[in-house]
């Protein structure tokens, strides 16, 4: 059945990968939309998913390998025909289950769907050539490190330069190949609605691959298992999709019944889901975002949830509210970064702009500077990121901690590997296994 059906699950990948090269679109969100348009479900959405994910991430290997067996480069083809070469070639090199003659005619029909009948001839040796050497693929140019690690992993050339000056080669190397790997989806109970034993049988009952997560309570890691959203307990909001990482950010942050949480950048809201979960659902949240779309995106989630005291507010975090000040127990500021550590998720992040960039810790600096005026004396200022630039994490903290001496970093304690930290972690990957976070704990003296 699914065979027949393949057809339309490349076809809505090679449309993916035309609006990301066109529109600039976000993989995920061109994937949502382009699924629920064509109207893929269940295994077909999946294969969709994967090979638009598999092209983006390995894009510059694919266009490598297609430049050393095609007469013209790689970036001088139409851009239909080099995304149907890579989705052909993605399928040859990483995807067992489909047989290459499989991979190499639907190319074809695909040039010929397509309107582009003449370049079937050409897609067809190309894609010959990558069966013939599956085993065998021409050697990468070793050059520099930095050069054939950004070949071998697909991502920018400064991306790994940078990653090479924090890391030792061997470990940038995991970090890059980790971005490319399919990592399970963590999820937390929602311990206002159910507990942990009642989630895992419901879950398994539903088909669900699900094992409890190594070293967090209340979280588990699911895998393999399509959409979670069609299930009924995601929809009668028993649990919510968070990464260990990310969870970790209300764990250190410690939020109290009854606690008054202000979460500064708070869409689409799963910091605030979990305080409150943490807070037993009593207390005041304050979940703010600059942008009013992402609102709805907190209150339908708090909703779903069965989360009553939260509510959200239009706010740049930025600008200085006084009925704020010194208001809050807990302030949460989470905010807008270059998302690197969180590539192996969203991977098209590796393709951003440097440049842009480069203002994100201005913007950083001005939340933090704003915002710890709503710390309470004696309460906390929670900062994270998903990334692992210490421009945009350590040495954020630092200035901030020295033009403010009534701030200081105080330290936690964390499940083990993890252990006890010293006011500030930076979560790796290839070293926690989560996605790539920073978090620091702050309390006003004052
Ligand atoms: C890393 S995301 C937050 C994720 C969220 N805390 C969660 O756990 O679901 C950063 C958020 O900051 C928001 N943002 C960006 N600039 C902002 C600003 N100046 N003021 C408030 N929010 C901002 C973005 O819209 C985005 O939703």
């Amino acid at each position: 059945m699914i065979e027949n059906r393949k057809f339309t699950a490349r076809d809505t990948a090679l449309e993916v990968l035309m609006q990301i090269e066109r529109a600039n679109a976000w993989s995920d969100s061109s994937l949502k939309r382009t699924i629920a348009k064509n109207g893929l479900e269940g295994r077909e959405a999946a294969l969709a998913t994967r090979l638009a994910y598999g092209v983006v991430q390995n894009r510059t290997l694919l266009d490598y390998y297609i430049t050393c067996y095609c007469v013209q480069k790689a970036h001088r083809l139409e851009p239909v025909i080099r995304n149907i070469l890579r989705i052909g070639g993605y399928q040859i090199l990483f995807m067992d289950k489909i047989p290459h003659r499989a991979a190499v005619n639907e190319a074809v029909e695909m040039c010929r769907r397509n309107g582009r009948p003449r370049a079937a001839g050409m897609v067809n040796a190309v894609l010959r050539k990558f069966v013939a050497n599956w085993m065998n693929m021409p050697p990468i140019p070793q050059g520099s490190t930095a050069e054939y690690l950004s070949v071998r992993y697909s991502h920018p050339r400064w991306l790994v330069e940078r990653l090479l000056e924090l890391l030792p080669a061997e470990e940038a190397e995991q970090f890059l190949q980790g971005d490319n790997d399919i990592v399970p989806t963590t999820i937390q109970t929602n311990l206002l609605k159910t507990d942990d034993e009642s989630l895992l049988q419901e879950l398994r009952q539903a088909g669900v691959d699900i094992a409890r997560h190594g070293w967090l309570p209340h979280c588990f890691t699911v895998s393999g298992t399509g959409s979670l959203e069609r299930l009924p307990a995601f929809a009668e909001g028993r649990f919510m999709v968070q990464d260990a990482a990310a969870h970790l950010v209300t764990v250190v942050a410690g939020p109290q019944k009854g606690d008054r949480v202000q979460d500064v950048c708070a869409a689409p809201g799963g910091k605030s889901f979990a305080a409150a979960i943490a807070m037993e659902g009593e207390g005041q949240i304050l979940s703010c975002d600059i942008h009013p779309h992402k609102l709805k995106l907190i209150d339908s989630g708090a909703k779903r949830l069965g989360i009553s005291c939260l509510r959200t507010m239009l706010a740049d975090a930025r600008e200085h509210h006084a009925t704020w000040d010194r208001a809050a127990d807990v302030v949460i500021a989470d905010v807008p970064c270059s998302g690197l550590g969180i590539i192996r998720k969203k991977p098209d992040i590796r393709y951003k702009n440097p440049e842009e960039l480069a203002q994100l810790p201005i913007i950083q600096r001005e939340i933090l500077e704003n915002v710890c005026r709503y710390v309470r004396s004696g309460g906390v200022l929670v900062y994270s990121t998903c990334t692992i630039l210490p421009e945009e994490n350590e040495q954020v903290t630092e200035a901030f901690l020295q033009a403010h001496p009534e701030f200081e970093r105080t330290a936690f304690t964390l499940p083990l590997p993890i252990g006890s930290c010293d006011g500030q972690l930076t979560l790796w990957p290839q070293r926690h296994g989560t996605d790539g976070f920073y978090i620091c704990r702050m309390r006003r003296k004052d």
